[in-house]
């Protein structure tokens, strides 16, 4: 059972959640051209592209005949979240005759790859990515919803403008208290605990693991923090940071057992001092205050991590708060 927002969408209502009886009047896509194709993946190819209506420069989202139910559980998610804060606006929804395919019009972000991104991040960049990203999973969280799949690219952080949207929300479900969700979700370096040892009734706390890994890759420097080449790999790396110890608690309390025949996985493993990872390169951006935040988002027990709103009230952000206090003084 989530800590926070366990019954929101019991209040909320099927008008909220029920995405399946959503009816999607699809528009014309005469006022959209596409430009130039800027990514893609399993459901999707993404392009930039132009709103000749108002010359506004979109992105072009055109989906790939998956099941209709997730299409329209992830519009029903955009609708729901529309406004909110760094979450990605959902402009448009296009169905195009000829091609026979359906287009998501997004707002566009200029996006400065991660690749890039991480290793030039200073610690103000990092405070303001990472209390931005926060502020869009609270949002989403108090609305009962889970993005299920946080990872770098899935956040567009446009540098100049210091603006960053979270994206791509195919894979984002509605939490009810005691349901089983699907474990194949998410992306493997990003992927909770819970999702490796296969705990099905997870929550929002499982998108909080993620933006933990997301901090330890921006302070350290390091491209992706825990790289497995598997999922059991994924699971042996985390292992070998967080120690077997409070594993062996975890798995304890949840009623979980390991089924392996990865030696790695059944020795035990010491915990890992946050600050074996200091470098010279990265000392500037790890502090005593900012391992105390990445020590509370990354624990194996998903009931145990800050949620977004306590990771937003910690002292690692009182700058960033400070900032928007005065911001809202004025
Ligand atoms: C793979 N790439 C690179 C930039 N970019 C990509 N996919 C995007 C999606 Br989906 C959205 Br929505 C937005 Br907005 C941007 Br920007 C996107
Ligand atoms: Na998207």
């Amino acid at each position: 059972m989530a800590r926070v927002h366990a019954d929101v969408n019991a209040r909320l209502g099927p008008g909220w959640y029920d995405y399946e009886s959503l009816r999607i009047d699809w528009n014309v896509p005469d006022n959209y051209e596409i430009i130039s194709r800027i990514g893609g993946g399993k459901y999707s190819e993404v392009f930039q592209g132009v709103d000749m209506s108002n010359e506004e420069t979109v992105v072009i989202k055109v989906l790939k005949p998956v099941a209709k139910r997730k299409i329209k559980r992830e519009i029903k998610i955009l609708r729901n979240l529309a406004g909110g804060p760094n979450v990605v606006g959902l402009l448009d929804v296009v169905h195009d005759s000829p091609s026979r395919s359906n287009s998501l019009i997004m707002e566009y972000v200029h996006n400065t790859d991660w690749k890039e991104l991480y290793p030039t991040f200073t610690e103000i960049e990092i405070k303001h990515y990472v209390f931005q990203l926060l502020s869009a999973l609270d949002f989403v969280h108090s609305r009962g919803i889970m993005h299920r799949d946080v990872k770098p690219g899935n956040v567009m952080f446009d540098r100049a403008r210091r603006k960053l949207r979270l994206i791509d929300w195919g894979l984002a479900e509605f939490y009810h208290p005691d349901t089983e969700y699907h474990i194949r979700v998410g992306s493997r370096y990003y992927k909770g605990p819970e999702l490796l040892v296969e705990y099905k009734k997870y929550d929002y706390s499982l998108d909080l693991w993620s933006v933990g890994c997301m901090l330890a890759s921006m302070i350290f420097r390091k491209e992706h923090f825990f790289r497995g080449r598997d999922n059991e790999d994924q699971l042996l790396r985390i292992l070998k940071v967080l120690g077997t110890d409070s594993f062996e608690r975890y798995l304890e309390k949840y009623g979980l057992f390991i089924r392996t025949d990865n030696p790695g996985l059944l020795e035990s493993h010491p915990k890992v001092s946050w600050t074996r990872f200091v470098t010279t390169d990265n000392k500037p951006n790890v502090t005593t205050e900012v391992i105390d935040l990445l020590d509370k988002l990354l624990r194996y027990d998903h009931g145990e991590r800050l949620t977004a709103a306590e990771a937003l009230s910690h002292a690692y952000f009182s700058i960033v708060r400070l900032g928007t206090a005065t911001k809202s003084a004025d």
